[in-house]
């Protein structure tokens, strides 16, 4: 297939994939940053440029707005990802964000946004070398003006700006297959309100079932079962930092949080992120930890129901507790917060209670991309210990 942009960028090729010469590593080397370009690409003459200021409630508005109406659609155009404000402040503030990376287009003369891409740097370790990254996301533009090829130019001003500040490489994830995906996951889903699923069109009633035994499959308890499952707290940072850096290690591919990264990415904020853990009632130990976000999705076109509340499974860490067990607590208490559907990737080791929790494969798949780095060999699934929101 002809990719015209991605075959022009420092990413992996499809020819060379399997040729084994090519060193794990940076595919190019950094420029001097006296030669990254000083002024930003040049748009087509209707629209300019803005950096959205997410602190600006107006700003942040017009974002949630255009991302509300434009963002990613499943595969059917059922439904859309609809991230809330509280959600893209947080997801677009991390520890070191630039606001410089939150990248708007404008129509000049209306002021209208038409378009979105940010950037928010991160350590990920690839294998054993860590490296500052940009992750990229929220690549968006309004459904009037697809195919003027805005989005090659947006890539092109996120990866200059990225330069500016020294960083070389970048990681993303999209439902397309672009050159050349890391790594390639399913995604899964397990029904909370199989009743509210089925109306919607999310799920389907199963062959030879009726409502009220698909109800049923899929009861859970009212309480959480493991002793000493509780919520996350502002102490519990050390101990969870802890607790993750080890957890994460065995994965080819993974984030490298320290204390000030736990503290933003994972202390529970309401409706947008909930993390809990076990303390051991004996030793006041953290032994396991599990979280969740929140990314409910507008439901296109149905009388009774407007929104899709959906959680998405973040990381989870289990050293004592069964994963499965671990897992099956998350799902009570999303039940408990009238969640419909929780959804996970069958990256880490969540293949290992997917099934058994009544997890149902999702119909579409997930691809993870690096910028300007080469890994030797296309990872598994269960390579991967990152999760991108
Ligand atoms: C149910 O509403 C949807 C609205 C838009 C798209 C999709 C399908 C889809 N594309 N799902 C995922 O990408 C997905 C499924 C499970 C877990 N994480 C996911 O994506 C995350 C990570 C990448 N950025 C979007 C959120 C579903």
């Amino acid at each position: 297939k002809r990719h015209k942009f991605w075959e022009t960028q420092p990413v992996g090729q499809f020819k060379d994939l399997g040729d084994a010469s090519l060193p794990e590593g940076p595919i190019e080397p950094p420029t001097p940053l006296s030669e990254v370009k000083q002024e930003p690409y040049n748009l087509p003459s209707p629209y300019e440029w803005t950096t959205c200021d997410m602190d600006s409630e107006e700003m942040c508005n017009e974002v949630y707005v255009l991302l509300t109406n434009n963002y990613v659609e499943d595969d059917e155009n059922m439904f859309r990802f609809n991230y809330s404000k509280e959600f893209l402040r947080w997801a677009l503030r991390p520890p070191g964000f630039y606001r410089s990376w939150h990248i708007g287009v404008r129509v000049k003369t209306s002021k209208k946004l038409v378009a979105f891409i940010t950037g928010v740097p991160a350590r990920i370790r690839a294998r054993d070398t860590v490296v500052t990254m940009a992750e990229i996301n929220f690549l968006c533009v309004h459904k009037k003006l697809r195919s003027k090829r805005l989005a090659p130019v947006m890539i092109k001003e996120v990866t200059r700006r990225v330069h500016m500040e020294n960083i070389w490489q970048a990681a993303y994830t999209a439902g397309v297959v672009l050159p050349t995906p890391i790594s390639t996951c399913q995604y899964w889903h397990r029904s909370l309100n199989p009743k509210k699923l089925i109306d919607v069109g999310f799920s389907r009633l199963g062959a030879r079932m009726t409502m009220s035994r698909t109800i049923k499959l899929y009861k859970l308890p009212d309480q959480t079962v493991t002793p000493g499952f509780r919520k996350m707290e502002p102490h519990d940072v050390p101990a969870v930092t802890r607790l993750l850096r080890n957890y994460l290690k065995q994965f080819v591919v993974a984030p490298d949080f320290d204390e000030n990264d736990v503290e933003h990415w994972l202390l529970p904020k309401e409706g947008v992120i909930d993390s809990y853990l076990v303390e051991s009632p004996e030793t006041h130990e953290i032994t396991d930890f599990c979280s969740f976000y929140t990314l409910p999705s507008s439901i296109l076109g149905n009388q009774n129901h407007s929104t899709l509340k959906a959680a998405y499974s973040y990381y989870n860490v289990s050293t004592k507790t069964p994963l499965i067990q671990l897992m099956n607590d998350a799902l009570i208490v999303a039940k408990q917060k009238d969640f419909d559907v929780f959804n996970a990737l069958d990256v880490m080791q969540n293949e290992s209670f997917l099934k058994q929790l009544k997890f149902g494969p999702g119909d579409g798949k997930l691809h993870y991309y690096l910028y300007n780095y080469r890994l030797k060999h296309v990872l598994r699934a269960s390579e991967l210990g990152l999760v991108l929101l």
